[in-house]
């Protein structure tokens, strides 16, 4: 009876698995063909495969140290308690930037697809309007509070997997197989592409804001969450194979130095793959798509940064409160897109760097100091976030090359 009852209080699996993939396929997947162009397919996938692995692995260890502290108890406190003030301070800084500059990138990037698909109902709008519009309307959403995100956030999610299926169904028959195995040229190499791509991967798999909820969603059951854990960065993984399977598969290599020179953002891809694809179906539906991937990430990260902030400032949960938080969770992003409008891939980039910290280096250091003792996954965490850290400085001061030339 006792088992019963205890079995049926727990969710199902497949829900922890929706909130993570919800998470994790969002607006870094647009950046991922553009910046993998260079390295391309074979070098991509072996790339975003380590990426799974260390992403999955960082996550799976901080879940077992939150289980050893009782429900309820955040990233903070237990880094913290761990790690001390220092450690602490420098991962809500993290958290801060990831987030901010998320906000940041899902605003700029969203934007011209906005503006583009309100202009075709024929009502132009400039694409400083399309932001306002599109950022007030989530603010709305997140200002409302946790009910109306989560119910718009699984609308968001089932529609994207369910657009996913249709579309990649179509795309992969009209994939060009040779381009995509092709080697290069004479006298041209991919690998100097190759590392310049990890910072990418890694903020495309980032979920990590999300452990400490699924541990309470699932009352400590640590089988239920590795499972819920697993399943969900799986079917990332799958999705994104899918899309650069088709996003490469339909647009030639030569293709992408010209995605790259209009900003390398979402609307300069779809217009590409609009231009490639002849089928209008298609890019019809491959658009809807990109709006619903970009919501359901934007809303998850700004009611995540919303939290934080009121968490970090001591806000109370009253409507005059929250709208103190809301302003200061939208407007500053807001602003600095209307402002730098070309910086998605750049801010994906950075979130990747910082993530890095957050959601690579501290939950390493957090399972040795609870461990007492470095094991192999620690150590194999560590060289994962030291790679990244040195592929983002190598891009940043421009050792690597790049490809198409930003
Ligand atoms: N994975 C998210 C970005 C993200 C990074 C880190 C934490 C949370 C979200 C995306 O692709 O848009």
């Amino acid at each position: 009876m006792t088992e019963m009852t205890l079995s049926r209080r727990q969710p199902s699996v497949w829900w922890g698995a929706m909130i993570i993939c919800g998470t994790v396929v969002g607006a870094g997947m647009f950046t991922l063909p553009v910046v993998m162009a260079g390295a391309w397919f074979g070098w991509a996938m072996m790339l975003l495969l380590i990426s799974w692995g260390g992403m999955l692995l960082s996550g799976l260890l901080f879940m077992r140290v939150s289980l050893t502290y009782p429900p309820g108890a955040g990233y903070d406190t237990l880094t913290k308690d761990l790690l001390g003030r220092g450690w602490a301070a420098l991962n809500g800084l993290s958290i801060l930037f990831v987030l901010g500059i998320l906000t940041y990138a899902y605003i700029s990037a969203s934007g011209p697809v906005y503006q583009h698909s309100i202009s075709q109902l024929g009502l132009p709008i400039s694409t400083a309007e399309a932001k306002v519009l599109l950022t007030l309307c989530v603010a709305v959403v997140v200002w409302l509070g946790t009910t109306g995100v989560s119910r718009l956030m699984t609308f968001c999610v089932l529609a994207k997997i369910l657009l996913l299926i249709v579309l990649f169904g179509g795309l992969l028959t009209q994939v060009n197989v040779p381009s995509l195995m092709s080697g290069p040229a004479a006298g041209e190499r991919y690998w100097p592409y190759a590392l310049g791509v990890l910072p990418f991967c890694l903020a495309s798999f980032g979920y990590h804001g999300n452990i400490t909820g699924l541990v309470s969603y699932y009352g400590g059951n640590k089988q239920n969450i590795t499972r819920a854990l697993v399943l969900g960065t799986l079917l990332s993984l799958a999705l994104y194979l899918f899309w650069l399977t088709s996003t490469m598969g339909n647009l030639p290599r030569d293709a992408f130095p010209e995605i790259v020179k209009q900003g390398g953002d979402i609307a300069a891809l779809m217009a590409a793959l609009r231009a490639h694809l002849h089928v209008n179906a298609l890019a019809l539906m491959m658009s809807i798509f990109s709006h619903f991937a970009v919501i359901a990430s934007f809303l998850g990260v700004t009611a995540g940064l919303f939290d934080f902030i009121a968490d970090r400032l001591g806000f109370a949960n009253l409507p005059v409160a929250r709208l103190k938080t809301a302003s200061l969770t939208f407007l500053p992003p807001l602003l600095a897109s209307i402002w730098w409008p070309n910086g998605f891939v750049a801010a994906i980039g950075f979130a990747g760097l910082f993530a890095t910290l957050w959601a690579v280096i501290i939950p390493a250091l957090l399972a040795w100091k609870s461990q007492q003792r470095c094991s192999l996954a620690v150590v194999l965490l560590l060289v994962f976030g030291a790679m990244n850290i040195l592929a983002w400085l190598l891009s940043w001061f421009g050792v690597l090359p790049e490809f198409g030339g930003r």
